[in-house]
C-alpha cells in the first residue's frame, strides 16, 4: 500500500504510545515460563510481540486478552510442550533469537521460521554461544533460519564474551542459563538493553565499558504483574516531527527512560532539540516520564562509536532529523545496520539519493548533506517498519510532502502510527 502524506502545518497535544516492544517481549516470554497466572497492561500491540505470543500459545502458555490486559499462565521451568509444527517468529529478529535460548533447555525437538526478512538474517550470532553451552542446533549453511533445535542433555553454564554489541545474543544466552544450576557468566564490554536484567532482577557487575552479568536457575522467572511503558522507539517518530515542524509543542506519556535507550534524546539534545522530561518515574526497575518536545532549529553532531547500541533503532529516524539540520549528517560505527529487518543503510541512502541529497555511503555508515532538489518523492519502505515511519516523518516535512510504499509494514512495530498521528496534527 502506497501512503501519501502532505505538508504538516503544526503538531499539538499529548499522546500515549503502547508499551515498549522489547519490553513486552520479554514479558510475554517470562510470563509463559513462569508457572501461574501473570498480568501485562499496555503490551505492545505489535505484529512483533503477537508473535512471541503465538509461539508460546503453540508451547502451551494460556495467554488471552482482556481489553487492556494480557493474562498469561505460564507452564513453569521445562513444562513447555512439543508445538504441533513449527514456531513462526514472523518479522521478528527477537522472538527468533530469545526463544532459541529457552528451547535450547526443553526436552522436545522444534524448528523456527519467519518471514522473507527474517529468513535473510543472522543466527550464527545466537547459535555459537548457545552451541557452546551444549546446546544442539541446526541452521542452513548460511547460519539462517530455519534452524531446528533438538533436545541436549550436556546443557552447561559457560563464561562468554559477547562478540557482537546485541541485546538480543547475550538475552539468548541468559534465556538458556536460566535452566542451569550453575551460574552463567556474561561479558558484555558494550552496553546494550538491559530490560532482561532489570526484569529477571540479575546480578551484575561493572565491565570495561559494559557489564559483567550473573544468569542460574535462581533468576528464573516467577509469576508477576506489570504495566510496560510506551516505547521510545515509537516515540521517536513523533519527536523528530514535533522538533521538524514549526510552532509545536508535543507531550508523549509515560515512556520508557531505561538509560540504555534514551541515546536518541542524548543525541537531539546535542543537536539543539528542545526536549524536557517530566513527571519520572520508576517502576519494576524501568524509569519512565513525559516527554515534552518543542519544535527546533538544528545542528548536526558528531555520533560516538560507544553510543550506536543505545540508538541502533532510532538511527533512520534521527537521520531524517538530521538532513533537515544544520552541516551534514554522519554516522559510521554502525554495520549492524545492515542486519536488520532491511539493510538500512542501503535503505536510507537510496531514498536520499532520490531527494537529490549529496550521500556517501561507507560500509558502517553514510554521510547525506546537500539540497533537498526533488519534489514529491515515492520512498522505498523495503517492507521495513522503521524505514517506512522515518520517510513518512521526512514526507511530512517536505514542501510538498511525500508518499511511502508497502507502508503496512509499520505494523510491525506500530499498528496505529497514523491513528496517533491523527490526534496530533493540528
Ligand atoms: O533485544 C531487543 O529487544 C532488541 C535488540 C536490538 O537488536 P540486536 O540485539 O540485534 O542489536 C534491537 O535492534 C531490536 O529492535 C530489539
Ligand atoms: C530490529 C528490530 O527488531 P527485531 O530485531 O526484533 O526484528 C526493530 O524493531 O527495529
Amino acid at each position: 500500500m502506497i501512503q501519501k502524506f502532505e505538508k504538516v502545518n503544526k503538531i499539538k497535544g499529548e499522546l500515549r504510545l503502547p508499551g515498549d516492544k522489547s519490553i513486552s517481549h520479554r514479558s510475554v516470554m517470562f510470563a509463559s515460563m513462569a508457572e501461574g497466572k501473570s498480568l501485562i497492561k499496555n503490551c505492545s500491540n505489535s505484529a512483533d510481540v503477537n508473535s512471541t505470543i503465538e509461539c508460546f500459545k503453540k508451547l502451551g502458555a494460556l495467554i488471552e486478552k482482556k481489553g487492556e490486559l494480557l493474562i498469561v499462565n505460564g507452564a513453569g521451568s521445562r513444562n513447555f510442550k512439543e508445538p504441533p509444527s513449527e514456531l513462526y517468529a514472523g518479522n521478528s529478529g527477537t522472538t527468533a533469537r530469545l526463544i532459541t535460548g529457552i528451547l535450547a533447555a526443553q526436552n522436545f525437538k522444534t524448528v523456527i521460521t519467519g518471514d522473507e526478512s527474517l529468513s535473510k538474517r543472522p543466527m550464527k550470532r545466537i547459535i555459537e554461544p548457545l552451541s557452546r553451552m551444549g546446546a544442539a542446533i541446526e541452521a542452513s549453511d548460511t547460519g539462517t533460519l530455519p534452524i531446528t533445535i533438538y533436545p541436549s542433555d550436556n546443557l552447561h553454564a559457560i563464561e562468554y564474551e559477547l562478540k557482537v554489541p546485541s541485546a538480543q545474543v547475550k538475552s539468548a544466552v541468559i534465556l538458556a542459563a536460566l535452566h542451569l544450576d550453575q551460574t552463567t557468566v556474561i561479558y558484555e564490554p558494550v552496553p546494550t538493553r538491559n530490560h532482561t536484567e532489570i526484569m529477571l532482577g540479575l546480578e551484575t557487575e561493572l565491565y570495561k565499558n559494559g557489564k559483567k552479568i550473573y544468569a542460574s536457575a535462581i533468576n528464573y522467572p516467577e509469576p508477576f504483574e506489570m504495566t510496560v511503558p510506551s516505547d521510545i522507539s515509537t516515540a521517536a517518530f513523533f519527536i523528530a516531527l514535533t522538533l521538524l515542524v514549526p510552532g509545536s509543542e508535543l507531550v508523549i506519556k509515560n515512556v520508557s527512560l531505561n538509560e540504555t535507550r534514551t541515546g536518541i534524546l542524548a543525541v537531539l539534545k546535542m543537536m539543539g532539540a528542545n526536549i524536557l522530561i517530566e513527571n519520572e518515574a520508576s517502576e519494576n526497575g524501568e524509569k519512565t516520564g513525559d516527554i515534552r518536545i518543542l519544535s527546533s532549529d538544528l545542528v548536526n553532531t558528531e555520533i560516538s562509536e560507544e553510543i550506536i547500541p543505545n540508538i541502533i533503532d532510532e538511527i533512520p529516524i534521527l537521520s531524517v532529523a538530521g538532513v533537515f539540520a544544520e552541516g551534514n549528517f554522519r554516522i559510521n560505527h554502525a554495520k549492524e545496520l545492515r542486519y536488520k529487518e532491511s539493510d538500512r543503510i542501503a535503505a536510507l541512502c537510496s531514498n536520499y539519493k532520490k531527494l537529490g541529497l549529496d550521500v556517501e555511503e561507507f560500509e558502517d555508515g553514510f554521510e547525506v548533506g546537500g539540497n533537498i532538489k526533488n519534489n514529491h518523492v515515492l520512498f522505498e519502505s523495503y517492507g521495513d517498519h522503521r524505514i517506512a515511519m522515518a520517510f513518512a516523518v521526512m514526507s511530512m516535512a517536505l514542501e510538498r510532502g511525500g508518499s511511502v510504499n508497502e507502508f503496512e509494514s509499520v505494523a510491525v512495530s506500530n499498528p496505529d502510527f497514523l491513528k496517533q498521528l491523527n490526534e496530533i496534527v493540528a
